[in-house]
């Protein structure tokens, strides 16, 4: 079965550790919208230059430009994904759902990683990301010489995980993200998961909740 799942969360609640492990676990294809924004500023070039200043600030890119990006990677993963950081907001999410009900298609749930705003601030501080592999994670999770644990390229902070960035990033996903785990949690959509465990423990929260989305929506 071709499972559509999104993955919603304030900044740092662990969408990207969790994104790849469901990912790799339901056998989906994995997008981080954030990470392939970060390649395409490393790229250069003119989308570079149009979102460079907006990702300096901890705003939200445009949704023209962000359903552009998708609509041509949704293209080309036809078999089912894990989406992280997509729908952002609720323009996204009318875009996602028509480009899917056009192919006869839906989404078939949404996670939402909650983590008090106090250990988000935490994570930002230790925060780490593999420019190669695209790897996130914490500090001490980094091998010797602060080398990713996945495919062993030095990591580094990320340049927006300032705490000023950070703070503009949240009452970014409370404006415009809540109102999208509003919408799914009205539909009946929405497995909301304790995101400030272990990541073992939220992995396995995650596992059974995407479970019991596809009960639901064997039954529906
Ligand atoms: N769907 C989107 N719509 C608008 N901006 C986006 C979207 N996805 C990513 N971005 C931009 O990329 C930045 C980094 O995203 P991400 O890596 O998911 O980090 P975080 O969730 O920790 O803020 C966001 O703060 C935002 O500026």
């Amino acid at each position: 079965m071709a499972l559509h799942l999104i993955l919603l969360g304030p900044p740092a609640s662990g969408k990207g550790t969790q994104g790849r492990r469901l990912a790799e676990r339901e056998e989906l294809a994995y997008l981080s919208t954030g990470a392939l924004l970060r390649e395409v500023l490393r790229n250069g070039g003119p989308v570079a230059d149009e979102v460079r200043p907006t990702l300096a600030v901890g705003g939200y890119v445009s949704d023209s430009l962000m359903c552009d990006i998708l609509e041509d990677w949704l293209a080309r993963h036809e078999d089912g994904w894990v989406l992280d950081g997509f729908p952002r907001t609720v323009a996204q999410d009318d875009f996602l759902k028509h480009w899917l009900a056009a192919k006869g298609q839906a989404v078939d749930g949404a996670l939402a990683l909650e983590v008090p705003k106090a250990e988000l601030v935490q994570r930002i501080e230790e925060r780490v990301e593999c420019p190669s592999c695209g790897w996130s994670g914490q500090t001490n999770q980094l091998k010797e010489g602060f080398q990713c644990p996945s495919c062993g390229e030095k990591a580094a902070r990320r340049d927006d995980d300032s705490l000023e960035n950070f703070m503009h990033r949240f009452e970014e996903y409370k404006e415009h993200t809540v109102p999208v785990i509003e919408r799914y949690r009205a539909l009946g959509m929405l497995a909301p998961v304790d995101a400030s465990e272990p990541i073992d423990v939220v992995s396995k929260c995650v596992e059974q909740a995407v479970n019991q989305l596809k009960s639901d929506g064997q039954k529906a």
